[in-house]
């Protein structure tokens, strides 16, 4: 009889630019692999590059990119695999279309780093903030483009008052299915 399926998984992380997805995102991925766990690794910047590089920052097209996000990591959940998403994702609907193409197959848990505008513009790790200001990109997120904050995110993280390795151990603990008695 073949072995079950090991259940997979996607970790879905949201939030503004700068708000440490890719930071959490490098740290969860080298506890998982640390743990003989194999990743695949969805980042926004990356994807961009190699999967959804004709998309533009319309509101259609990061809905679109979010779209296809969802279907690869539903791909690799069905599977039995382990999806770390890294991206700003700012529309509920979007979120939850994603939400909906991975729960076909396994567990979504999506992640939503709450640190404050403030904080990553001061953080302003790309300068893209200041362009934004001054007005050299048009649709920034949080600056001149909306962010609209997940209603049911499994978990919440500030990473202006939460420290990188305690945003790893939460979210690997979330990742677990609870336990039945
Ligand atoms: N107009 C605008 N708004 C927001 N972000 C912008 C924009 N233009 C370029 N960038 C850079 O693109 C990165 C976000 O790409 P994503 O694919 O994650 O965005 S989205 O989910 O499709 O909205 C984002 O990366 P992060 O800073 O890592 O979030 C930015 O570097
Ligand atoms: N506790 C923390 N968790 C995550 N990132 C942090 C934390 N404290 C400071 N940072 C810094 O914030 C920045 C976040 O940038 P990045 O991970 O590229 O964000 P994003 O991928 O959301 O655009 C990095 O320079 C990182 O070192």
């Amino acid at each position: 009889m073949p072995a079950p399926q090991a259940s997979g998984v996607t970790v879905f992380l949201t939030g503004l630019s700068g708000a440490g997805k890719s930071t959490v995102a490098d740290a969860l991925v080298a506890r998982l692999e640390a743990e003989g766990r194999p990743v695949t690794v969805l980042d926004g910047d990356v994807v961009r590059t190699h999967l959804s590089s004709e998309l533009t920052f319309s509101r259609e097209h990061r809905d679109l990119n979010i779209r296809r996000i969802g279907w690869v990591a539903g791909e690799v959940v069905r599977h039995g695999g382990t999806v770390v998403v890294a991206a700003i994702a700012p529309y509920e609907a979007a979120r939850e279309e994603a939400r909906a193409l991975v729960e076909k197959h396994g567990r979504f848990v999506l992640v939503h780093l709450s640190t404050p505008l403030e904080v990553c513009e001061q953080r302003d790790v790309k300068g893209l903030y200041a362009r934004a200001r001054a007005g050299e990109i048009a649709g920034f997120t949080g600056v001149s483009d909306p962010y609209e904050p997940p209603s049911r995110a499994e978990l919440t993280l500030d990473t202006s008052v939460t420290p990188l390795e305690e945003s790893v151990a939460r979210i690997r603990d979330a990742m677990d299915p609870p336990s039945v008695l």
